[in-house]
């Protein structure tokens, strides 16, 4: 039978080579090929099935967890498949699980933290996953602020162990996912006292880490240690399939040697040692490389429910403005729903982009702490914090945007919507609260101003040399047209922030208690600090587009998403460049009449952008989203897929309706 493409004019209008863009969203021809077949591996297989997820009730959804992860280890192990395929494998598989944490953070701690010869022994068994491992730092009392820690890990010198004890209720540590029910090993964030003195109470350098055994091997938990689940999260399905787990020590005794080694050490004799050429920011390094991840990641969250609302609004009609009988426009070629979607597909290529140039920073700076040189660590800290912030704050709202852009099917959980907002909206807490990262960029920007005259502003930041000339150059466009030029855009956001960034500190200065100023202006400072972060998504983009892009009309179609994205943002906050008196009232209309010709620039390539995402309908698990556009009887037939259609009388209604109907509520 031949398959109807209900989307196929909208895919002719397409003004650009969609193959060659597919290759330019995946980043290389190979990074499409590795994609393509880990996501048609998982669609094939009926492993991997995930639509009745939301369906399962949590012990059920659970135990399908385990054996979609056991099931993809098998795949991994049978087809001899590399770390990087193995990674793409579990990202196809969406379902959030152990081995997530295991390879995401308990690898990357003890490749981060532990000494050589720790290395040499943990790593092999790790990676064959002969231990299974996750990162508990957050405790009951103690997320955002790490140095409030409160579980001790006290040396006892005559054993030659370390004693770990959770000494209150609020030291329980409490999230980490993976140890509710499945990890053998933890690398665990204690308070380190030796000979009596704590280390390091006045800085941040007074957490250690550790890794034990967390259970004997008939997977009872060893003593002294109490072990569980935090109970259900929101949303069906979604985050519950991962086992986030509650963790408290009574006097627990681990052997010394398994106390991570590369920062400090403790010697035998019960010395505390801190290495001098390694700083201690570095045991919140496995952090850094987490929101470096978060961010090449979220880009494909997002695509993907805007892939969803844009195919759906190429195919419903409703009503004209001037006839409310005639159904005949497309829900996309509402000039208001272009203005909420258009942005989102924009913001989705510009997160993409800035990713691999952040993934490109991550891998600079990790060879640099190899070979000891921590010089660029501040940068990255500030742009992997501040990125991981702003990107997933603009996907969390933009799936939900995405949702009520599909109106009320897009609240069905066969739209596939509902479930992704539920497992993308803790990214804006785990790795690092948003508002929390936001002011750690805006602690490296302002420091960054008032060091200016005797320390050069490197690599996102050097725009701050120019700052004379951004604080008293104002904007030069005079037409629409003059907005459309990368170098003019680039200087808007630089102009933007540095102004933004000079006005706070000259308030912080004010204060004679920096951290009381710091504490009064917070929500000022996190407005300095969103305004740094745009500049580096903008600038990033712009780069882009000065490369070499191949294929027939690609480059002039990522010129428009980039404009999309940068006017949209000064139309947004049109507020910040009006008040810092970089742009004139007139100017920021010209910028909104501008955003106008792109959208309808952007209209005719709408769902070709979206298809060059590559995403298969498993992946997307959309009924509305689907790549055939074939919704309506899917979406009727869904109805009667969910077992609550079973059957037409349900549990109850003798009991509960028939009364009601019979009058005879009073033998209830
Ligand atoms: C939509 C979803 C899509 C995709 C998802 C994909 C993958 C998901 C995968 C995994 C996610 C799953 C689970 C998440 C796991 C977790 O949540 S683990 C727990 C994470 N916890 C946090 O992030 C805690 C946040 N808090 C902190 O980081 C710190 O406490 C703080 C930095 C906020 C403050 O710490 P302080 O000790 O008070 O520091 P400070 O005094 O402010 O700063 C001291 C100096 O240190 C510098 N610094 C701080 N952090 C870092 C760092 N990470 N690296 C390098 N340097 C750092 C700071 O800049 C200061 O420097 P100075 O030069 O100014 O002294
Ligand atoms: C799904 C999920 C998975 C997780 N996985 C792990 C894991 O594997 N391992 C692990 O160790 N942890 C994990 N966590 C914990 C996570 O890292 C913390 O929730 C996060 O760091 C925030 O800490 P908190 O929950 O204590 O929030 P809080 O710090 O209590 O924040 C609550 C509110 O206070 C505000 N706030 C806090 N401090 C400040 C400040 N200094 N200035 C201004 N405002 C502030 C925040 O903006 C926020 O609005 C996970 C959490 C979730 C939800």
């Amino acid at each position: 039978m031949e398959l109807v493409d209900h989307l196929r004019d909208e895919r002719n209008k397409a003004q650009f080579d969609v193959e060659a863009m597919k290759v330019v969203w995946a980043g290389s021809p190979q990074e499409l090929q590795l994609c393509d077949r880990m996501a048609n591996l998982v669609a094939n297989h009926p492993a991997f099935e995930k639509l009745k997820r939301p369906m399962l009730v949590r012990k059920e959804l659970f135990k399908n967890s385990l054996r979609k992860a056991a099931y993809a280890r098998k795949l991994v192990i049978d087809l001899g498949l590399s770390e990087e395929e193995a990674k793409w494998l579990r990202f196809y598989i969406d379902e959030p699980t152990y081995p997530d944490l295991h390879w995401g953070m308990f690898i990357p701690a003890i490749e981060g933290q532990g000494s050589e010869e720790q290395k040499e022994k943990w790593l092999p068994l790790s990676r064959n996953m002969q231990i299974i491992g996750c990162y508990a730092q957050t405790e009951m009392g103690h997320g955002s602020n790490v140095q409030g820690l409160e579980t001790t890990a006290t040396f006892d010198a005559q054993q030659d162990h370390f004693i770990i004890h959770s000494p209150t209720l609020t030291s329980t540590k409490w999230w980490p996912g993976g140890l509710g029910k499945v990890s053998t090993h933890a690398v665990v964030y204690a308070r380190l006292i030796v000979n009596g003195e704590f280390h390091g109470v006045h800085g941040w350098y007074n957490y250690y880490s550790f890794s034990f055994f967390l259970y004997l091997e008939d997977h009872s938990p060893l003593p002294g240690i109490t072990v569980g689940d935090v109970g259900l999260k929101f949303g069906n399905g979604a985050y519950n399939t991962m086992d986030n787990g509650l963790l408290r020590f009574h006097h627990v005794r681990i052997p010394r040697n398994q106390m991570l080694m590369r920062v400090s050490q403790v010697s035998r004799e019960g010395k505390y040692m801190q290495c001098d050429d390694v700083p201690r920011q570095l045991i919140y390094g496995t952090m850094v490389s987490v929101r470096q991840t978060i961010v090449a990641m979220v880009s494909r969250t997002l695509s993907r429910a805007v892939c969803i609302a844009t195919r759906y609004s190429a195919l419903r009609r409703q009503h004209s403005s001037s006839s409310l009988v005639v159904p005949c426009f497309l829900m996309i070629d509402y000039q208001s729903q272009q203005s909420r979607l258009f942005p989102l597909l924009a913001s989705a290529y510009a997160f993409k982009f800035v990713g691999e140039w952040l993934k490109w920073l991550y891998t600079d700076v990790k060879q640099r702490l190899e070979a000891n040189d921590f010089s660029t660590l501040p940068e990255a800290h500030a742009s992997t914090a501040g990125l991981k912030s702003l990107t997933t704050s603009a996907t969390v709202d933009g799936i939900e945007e995405c949702m009520k852009l599909c109106g009320g099917d897009g609240y069905l959980v066969s739209s596939g919507l509902p479930e992704l907002f539920a497992v993308s909206v803790p990214a804006c807490t785990y790795e690092g609260d948003n508002t929390v990262l936001m002011l750690q960029v805006a602690r490296f920007v302002v420091k960054t101003v008032s060091e200016v005259g005797y320390k050069e502003p490197l690599g996102t930041s050097s725009y701050i040399r120019r700052l004379n000339t951004l604080l008293h150059n104002n904007c030069l466009v005079q037409t629409g047209e003059d907005w459309v030029k990368g170098d003019r855009i680039v200087e808007a956001f630089e102009a933007r922030a540095a102004r933004m960034a000079v006005t706070c500190t000259q308030h912080l200065a004010k204060f004679q208690d920096p951290e009381q100023g710091f504490s009064e202006l917070s929500a000022d400072l996190v407005e300095v600090a969103v305004a740094h972060c745009q500049l580096i998504v903008v600038s990033k983009f712009v780069e882009k587009l000065a490369q070499d892009i191949p294929g027939k009309g690609v480059k002039e179609a990522l010129e428009v998403l980039c404009y999309v994205y940068a006017l949209f943002l000064v139309h947004k906050h049109q507020g910040d460049f009006l008040v810092t008196g970089y742009l004139t009232p007139k100017q920021a209309s010209l910028a909104n009449r501008q955003l106008r010709i792109l959208y309808s620039r952007l209209r005719p390539n709408a769902i070709a952008l979206v298809d060059a995402f590559n995403h298969t309908d498993h992946y997307l698990s959309s009924v509305v989203g689907r790549y055939d556009g074939n919704v309506y009887p899917n979406l009727y037939q869904a109805a009667f897929n969910d077992p609550f259609n079973d059957s037409h009388v349900p549990d109850g209604y003798h009991q509960y309706i028939h009364p009601i109907l019979n009058q005879t509520l009073a033998k209830l």
